[in-house]
């Protein structure tokens, strides 16, 4: 039977029918659901060709225009050479000497001191692409086996600053005159230059993230520039202002670049609407403050997650070109930023305080980290290598940890000015910090709260530990000295235990009502009514040892009348120390227990 003759009979059945005659239908795989590539990559909406970047002139007046990567390349002295292209110039200067991770701190005062060689950092919301940048950056695949930086799915997944060298190693002769001049203070170089992964703010982040983030922003000399990722697809959030603002106001040098270009739909209109977004947001954190904040004028677009890698490739060569420029190793024809002609003190010009080279010993010796053809062909400043360093702060500085602390004087900034930087700019740190999240994912909830429960229980008499730690020491050094009155020892710190005194300093510690509370909770109970199954201890033998013989032999009256007297005079004292010894044994303790302190 034809075809066509198949096809008429089916169709002349009634519709109900027609299963049968074609049988029931197979299992679907699921791959068989998913789009086919030609259809999926129809959905990047956005060509590459069309924009490597977007130039926002000024960020005040003029339309956004789309940068072509030559055009972009045009601006800085970048030049392709007939045998090598520029792309492949900036894989060189990239990947020819593999990029290594160097370390991971998640406090900034322990980072470790870096002098020599300039630092970019990435910030971003978590997930929004931060290490699959630096990965690509590295021309490690998104879904390479050994990939530089961690990457996930979910949010949170960075939780250090993650420290990456790259660029090519220094020469040996350059290795030999660092060692010489840092004498071990510091990690001799790699690399050309760091990069520096961030843990993102926003969903899944920690207060404490924050905080060392704007300390690094803040304080960390060696740190040139930052470029902030954004969100193509989702645009700037609230967290990303204030990351801009605080930028601005650290007065860093940033760039923005736009990930996840393949995810958005509406294509280069969209991505224009974006660009526009971001310069009013600008705007109006530039009009907020009276001194120009040194942004790059062209935002970067990179769309790492297209299936094609021609797509990838093409907007990692303009990624690659941005963060170069940031660390200092592209000269460009663009004019230098103004200089702040009504600056107030208030904040340090990023340029002035990096840029600020004594005259380099190895100028003379021409030393260079790139052959003449590699530097040629990517266009690096010459010089620039040779002059790191010996790069010196002379200028005024709000950064100056991990580095040369060499030169503060501060022209012209009265302390009052200081001061109300100061303020203003933990104000903005708080503000920025407030909002990265304390917890977020669920097993951190579970966790902070199963420690805050345990906080809050008090716990029961007998395992609390009611002398100080400084107490227990001493008791511990005195069960050492006098091992043969180990059990006597044991009795006079029960005793000490239950003296008023030492209640006194707990609840002092504590908080009274607080302690209170807790008393109510466990009434019945004391340490000595507790450890009445301690065979090293019992209730009477601790009555033995402890009671004086001129204690049982007095009257009650003037027991009561001694011990109100004890009382009385412990109030007065402070310390357990300096309470009357009841007998002989607890005054060789006391005796003891003062050669101890
Ligand atoms: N489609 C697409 N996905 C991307 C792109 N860049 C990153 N991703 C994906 O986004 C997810 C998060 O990437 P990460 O690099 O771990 O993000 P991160 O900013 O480092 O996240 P944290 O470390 O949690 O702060 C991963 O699943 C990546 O594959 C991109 O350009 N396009
Ligand atoms: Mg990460």
């Amino acid at each position: 039977m034809s075809f066509s003759t198949q096809l008429n009979a089916i169709l002349a059945m009634p519709p109900s029918m027609r299963f049968a005659m074609i049988g029931a239908p197979r299992r679907i795989r699921p791959s068989q659901l998913s789009l086919p590539s030609k259809v999926y990559r129809s959905t990047i909406a956005w060509n590459h060709d069309e924009a490597a970047a977007f130039h926002i002139p000024d960020f005040r007046q003029g339309p956004i225009t789309n940068v072509s990567f030559e055009a972009l390349c045009k601006t800085s002295h970048m030049r392709s050479t007939p045998d090598e292209t520029i792309d492949s110039g900036l894989s060189t200067l990239f990947t020819k000497n593999p990029a290594t991770f160097k370390y991971g701190e998640t406090d900034f005062y322990k980072l470790r001191k870096n002098t020599l060689l300039p630092e970019v950092c990435v910030l971003g919301r978590s997930n929004v692409g931060k290490s699959s940048f630096v990965n690509a950056l590295a021309g490690r695949n998104q879904r390479s086996q050994n990939p530089l930086a961690r990457i996930s799915k979910h949010a949170g997944k960075t939780r250090e600053m993650n420290t990456y060298g790259f660029g090519p190693a220094p020469l040996q002769k350059d290795i030999a005159a660092w060692t010489a001049e840092l004498k071990g203070q510091e990690d001799i170089p790699t690399h050309t230059f760091y990069l520096v992964d961030m843990p993102g703010y926003g969903h899944a982040s920690l207060q404490d993230w924050g905080r060392n983030i704007t300390l690094y922003l803040t304080k960390r000399v060696g740190v040139k520039g930052a470029i902030i990722l954004i969100d193509a697809e989702v645009g700037p959030k609230e967290t990303d202002l204030q990351c801009l603002q605080l930028l601005s106001s650290a007065n860093m040098r940033t760039c923005i670049v736009l990930t996840k270009a393949d995810k958005v739909k509406g294509g280069l209109p969209a991505l224009h609407d974006l660009c526009a977004e971001l310069r009013d947001n600008v705007l109006e954190i530039e009009n907020s403050q009276d001194y120009k904040w040194n942004l790059e004028r062209d935002v970067f677009v990179t769309a790492l997650g297209a299936r094609d890698p021609t797509i990838v490739q093409s907007t990692l060569s303009p990624a690659r070109y941005a963060v170069a420029r940031l660390a200092g190793l592209v000269e460009t024809n663009q004019p230098e930023p103004e200089k702040n002609k009504k600056w107030s003190g208030k904040i340090v010009s990023f340029e002035e305080l990096q840029y600020a080279p004594r005259d380099p010993p190895s100028k003379q010796a021409g030393i260079s980290t790139f052959t003449q053809m590699e530097r040629a062909t990517v266009g690096i400043r010459p010089g620039v290598l040779s002059s790191l360093h010996s790069r010196v702060i002379t200028q005024p500085q709000v950064r100056n940890f991990h580095g040369s602390s060499r030169s503060m004087k501060i022209h012209g900034q009265s302390s009052k000015n200081t001061k109300m930087y100061e303020e203003e700019m933990d104000h903005i740190l708080d503000e920025f910090i407030k909002d990265m999240k304390a917890t977020t994912t669920t097993s951190h909830y579970v966790r902070n709260m199963r420690r805050k429960n345990n906080r809050r229980l008090p716990r029961a008499p007998e395992n609390r530990n009611l002398l100080d730690t400084k107490e227990n020491k001493i008791s511990k050094a005195l069960r050492k000295r006098f091992p043969e009155d180990v059990i006597r020892t044991l009795a006079v710190r029960e005793k000490r235990l239950l003296m008023p005194d030492a209640q006194e300093s707990k609840s002092e510690r504590r908080g009274k009502n607080k302690r209170a509370e807790e008393e109510e909770e466990w009434p019945s109970t004391s340490p000595i009514q507790k450890r009445d199954d301690n065979t090293l201890l019992t209730a009477d033998a601790f009555k033995a040892l402890v009671t004086t013989p001129e204690q049982t032999n007095t009257g009650k009256a003037k027991g009561n009348k001694k011990s109100s007297q004890n009382k009385s005079s412990q109030k007065k004292s402070k310390g357990t120390a300096n309470q009357e010894p009841a007998d002989e044994f607890e005054a060789k303790f006391a005796k003891a227990f003062s050669k101890v302190l």
